[in-house]
């Protein structure tokens, strides 16, 4: 990837970006429209809410501000919304569609994932996101925080592969195997938490990197997501934390980087492991 407009091909839909911002804790109104305008204005084209961040509203006035702004129009843009866990089931799944893309005020999303793997109703959602996709009401569909058994469940059953499964993944949560599995079933990879909410931002073995190629922690660590194939979606409402996590494209980190950063794993999380969330 050699811009920010870089797409990835996903197994179905339209071109997705490398590199998104995301709104987790973002506050709806003001905060959320700015963020998301900004990053707009600065050449992101993917935003990446969920109707639990409750933010939509807000997320879909930043979006026509920055199609204001910038003269793009809405197809330029990837959006992407999740099914929160109470929603899951098939009427109640295909409901809460309808309420995102009308917070959101869009026609359709880009992507919609269901956001955790409720047991016992994620395959009766997947069929409800299938029906939506197969009647043209959203543009991809796709799965977050599912691991490897999930993935093997839900493909037994599915009509239409996941595009892509987004999950938790920064330095100290590699996640090789899962990449493994994506790879071998075309289904693309997404790190959330890719600065692991922040904490990442100190570690000695990076800030040498960062030193030596005149980056910061943090774009050291979104390059080593994008090299290592993972898109990605970093958090910010900083404007100039907004700019400067998407100004990584002029560098390249070497493989000796890239494995000094992924010896760093320790299996740990910030966020729940999907098998044990308490939905
Ligand atoms: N599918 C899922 O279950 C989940 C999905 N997500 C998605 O992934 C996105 C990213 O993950 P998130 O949990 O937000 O964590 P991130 O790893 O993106 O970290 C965000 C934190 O890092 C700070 N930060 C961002 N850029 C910089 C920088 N350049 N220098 C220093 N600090 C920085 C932000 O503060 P500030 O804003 O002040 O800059 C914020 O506190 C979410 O916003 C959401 O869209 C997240 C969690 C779960
Ligand atoms: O995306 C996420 C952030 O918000 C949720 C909680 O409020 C998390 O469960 C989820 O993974």
């Amino acid at each position: 990837m050699k811009n920010l407009q870089d797409t990835i091909q996903l197994n179905h839909g339209k071109a997705f970006p490398w590199l998104g911002l995301g709104v987790f804790q973002v506050e709806d109104g003001d905060t959320v429209i700015s963020a998301v305008e900004e990053a707009i204005v600065v050449g992101y084209r993917h935003i990446d809410t969920a109707a639990i961040y409750q933010n939509e509203e807000g997320v879909g006035e930043g979006i026509r501000r920055g199609l204001k702004r910038t003269g793009l129009q809405r197809e330029d843009l990837f959006i992407t919304s999740k099914l929160w866990n109470a929603e899951q089931g098939y009427d109640s799944a295909i409901a809460a569609y309808e309420e995102s893309i009308k917070k959101l005020g869009v026609e359709k999303l880009d992507l919609y994932l269901i956001h955790w793997p409720v047991e016992n109703k994620y395959l009766e959602s997947w069929k409800a996101l299938e029906f939506l996709y197969h009647e043209g009401r959203v543009g991809a569909i796709g799965v977050s925080n599912f691991h490897i058994h999930h993935l093997e469940n839900l493909l037994k059953e599915a009509a239409v592969k996941p595009a892509i499964n987004q999950v938790e993944r920064h330095p100290r949560l590699v996640q090789n195997e899962l990449k493994s599995f994506l790879d071998n079933n075309g289904i693309q990879a997404v790190a959330w938490a890719p600065l692991m909410q922040g904490e990442i931002l100190h570690e000695p073995v990076i800030q040498a990197i960062a030193d030596r190629v005149g980056k910061s922690v943090a774009q050291i660590v979104l390059r080593w997501q994008l090299q290592s194939g993972w898109a990605t979606i970093p958090k910010s409402i900083q404007a100039k934390r907004i700019q400067s996590n998407a100004d990584i494209f002029d560098f390249s980190l070497t493989d000796a980087d890239m494995a000094a950063i992924s010896a760093l794993d320790q299996h740990r999380r910030v966020g729940p492991d999907p098998d044990h969330f308490d939905f």
